[in-house]
């Protein structure tokens, strides 16, 4: 199995082509081949499919096994990926995904490589029945409270494709993120689990975040959850509706528009290729 290994500001993937190899099981495939000992190592796999909808399909494996709608570092590097072996001719384009029609647009260097992709990762969604959260359905979840191990704590929820619950603290340095991470991902408010962003406000346009990543635990970099962290601080008055996430590798632009659309801008990096044994 030949694959790419990718990463969007440390938020690593295996990228493989699978256009005609649909019937392989990449459930239990992710599992092995995300693996950090026994495997290529890896936060998820991304699959290359066609598409009857848009000019591509995107598929996300977390390296639990679990299938995502969407990945936010994932589809950039899923975007250099096709566009530069040619799979799509055009800089602007549409992706099928679990969570609706994604539209990238390639910000090209020089000799005509990816340096840069902005994103349109479409509107998010604040109805507790879309997250999917406990409670009246059309409720939404902004700044509301959840108890774990007894304790307090005020989070805001939404869905960026896929769902997001925020937290904002002091230092996202000292977080237990290991300990309250899996415990909000796997929180009885949420039927079908959460991304868990930790959020750290410097001031109106700059924030820096570290997620615990459902399926996938902590990561240096999540796309989605950088749109989700920006949205909900400007919602709880913290910073503007365009801001910069400051993350362990560097730094990704989100803008939520008047139009309620979310672009979010950053790099694709691809580190190698590879043939996989098994
Ligand atoms: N890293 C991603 C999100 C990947 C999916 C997530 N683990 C989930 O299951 O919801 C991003 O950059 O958005």
């Amino acid at each position: 199995m030949l694959f790419s290994k990718m990463h969007g500001l440390g938020n690593d993937f295996i990228v493989i082509d699978a256009r005609g190899k649909e019937d392989i099981d990449y459930n239990s495939l992710a599992k092995r081949m995300c693996h950090r000992h026994i495997g290529v190592g890896a936060d998820g796999i991304l699959l290359v499919l066609d598409s009857d909808i848009a000019d591509i399909r995107m598929r996300i494996i977390n390296s639990d096994g679990s299938e995502a709608e969407m990945c936010g570092n994932g589809i950039r590097c899923f975007s250099k990926y096709v566009f530069e072996r040619g799979i799509v001719k055009k800089d602007k384009f549409k992706v099928e995904t679990l969570a609706g029609i994604i539209e990238p647009e390639l910000i090209l260097n020089e000799y005509g490589l990816v340096e840069k992709v902005k994103v349109n990762m479409g509107k998010p969604s604040f109805k507790r029945k879309d997250i999917p959260m406990i409670g009246e359905p059309d409720d939404t979840a902004i700044n509301t409270s959840i108890f774990v191990d007894g304790k307090e704590y005020q989070i805001t929820s939404l869905l960026m494709g896929v769902p997001h619950t925020i937290l904002f603290v002091d230092d996202v340095e000292k977080v237990d993120i290991y300990n309250l991470g899996p415990k909000i991902e796997k929180h009885e408010a949420f039927p079908r689990k959460t991304n868990v962003n930790f959020v750290q406000v410097i001031d109106k346009n700059n924030i820096k975040v570290r997620t615990w990543e459902r399926g996938a635990g902590a990561t240096f970099a999540c796309g989605t959850g950088s749109c989700a962290s920006v949205i909900a601080s400007n919602l709880n008055g913290f910073t503007e509706r365009k801001a910069n996430v400051h993350l362990y590798f560097g730094t990704l632009e989100i803008e939520w528009q008047d139009s309620d659309v979310v672009f979010m801008t950053g790099p694709a990096e691809e580190v190698f290729v590879g043939e996989y044994f098994e």
